[in-house]
């Protein structure tokens, strides 16, 4: 089995957000900071040898006042991010510990994610090399002018939303990094870096529900799916279910019933 290092981007501004007093990866979700929640599927799993959250300068004091104990408690670095997001990843990677042979990079923005997706993701990295969590595109896709007039409608044949974990051979990543200069225009995510070296990542099915937050609705987006994956836990309300992802894989067919009894 591989050894993962796993770094969070933290480093953002939230511009999109629109909150002028807190950063979106420091709203809490029933008790617990959004960045800690993004962090805790990987706790779980075995292989992982090292996290490492990138934060920016400016949060350095809130970060270590408001966090300090639980990353001295769960073992995660803290290293200080960049102006752009591939920046704050070329930082955490020179930290990542010899001993780590996969590199795992996930937004500190997306508290849905679950441990199976972290396990399915790790899985077809060790298989392929790279693999990230992606969703297929189910709507019509429109390109517009800049007067937003439709100019023509794009095939969404193979068109597949990328979402993080995004995961990696770490003598790949380094290489795309290390080149990322030929790149031309800021890579908004890894797998582009990887793709250009000439690796094609292997797609591993995601969820809508594992979201980015970038706006005040995707907050209460992902508090009403955490708050749903709660309720529907089998030890809370007993149903049949021992299984999370059989029973997520089943969900679109289950009556409110079949999960919460009456
Ligand atoms: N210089 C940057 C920019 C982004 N990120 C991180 O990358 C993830 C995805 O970025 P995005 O959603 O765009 O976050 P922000 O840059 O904070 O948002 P905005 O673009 O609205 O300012 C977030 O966890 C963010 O903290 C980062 O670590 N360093
Ligand atoms: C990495 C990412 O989350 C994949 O969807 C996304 O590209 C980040 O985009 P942003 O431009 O930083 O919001």
């Amino acid at each position: 089995m591989g050894r993962f290092a796993v770094i969070l981007p933290a480093a953002g501004r939230s511009s999109r957000f629109g909150d002028p007093k807190q950063k979106k990866i420091y709203a809490e979700i029933e008790g617990r900071a959004v960045w800690l929640r993004s962090v805790d599927p990987f706790l779980k799993h075995d292989d992982v040898a090292q996290i490492i959250v990138a934060i920016a300068e400016e949060d350095q004091e809130l970060f270590d006042r408001r966090y300090r104990e639980s990353v001295a408690f769960l073992g995660i670095d803290v290293i200080v991010g960049g102006a752009e997001r591939s920046d704050t990843v070329a930082s955490a990677l020179e930290r990542v510990k010899p001993e780590c042979d996969f590199v795992a990079v996930h937004d500190a923005a997306r508290p849905c994610l679950t441990a199976d997706q972290v396990a399915a993701v790790f899985k077809a990295a060790e298989a392929h090399g790279a693999a990230l969590l992606a969703t297929p595109v189910f709507e019509t896709i429109k390109r517009a002018n800049a007067d937003r007039l439709t100019t023509e409608t794009v095939s969404r044949d193979n068109l597949f939303l990328a979402q993080t974990p995004q995961v990696f051979r770490r003598d790949w990543l380094v290489e795309a990094y290390a080149r990322r200069a030929e790149h031309g225009k800021a890579a908004t995510d890894d797998t582009q870096l990887v793709e250009a070296i000439g690796h094609p990542c292997a797609i591993v099915p995601g969820s809508s529900h594992n979201l980015k937050i970038t706006t005040q609705d995707d907050l209460a987006m992902a508090k009403a799916v955490l708050d749903l994956r709660e309720k529907a836990r089998p030890a809370a309300c007993g149903h049949p279910y021992a299984d999370e992802q059989a029973m997520w894989n089943d969900l679109p067919r289950l009556k409110p019933s079949d999960l919460f009894g009456g």
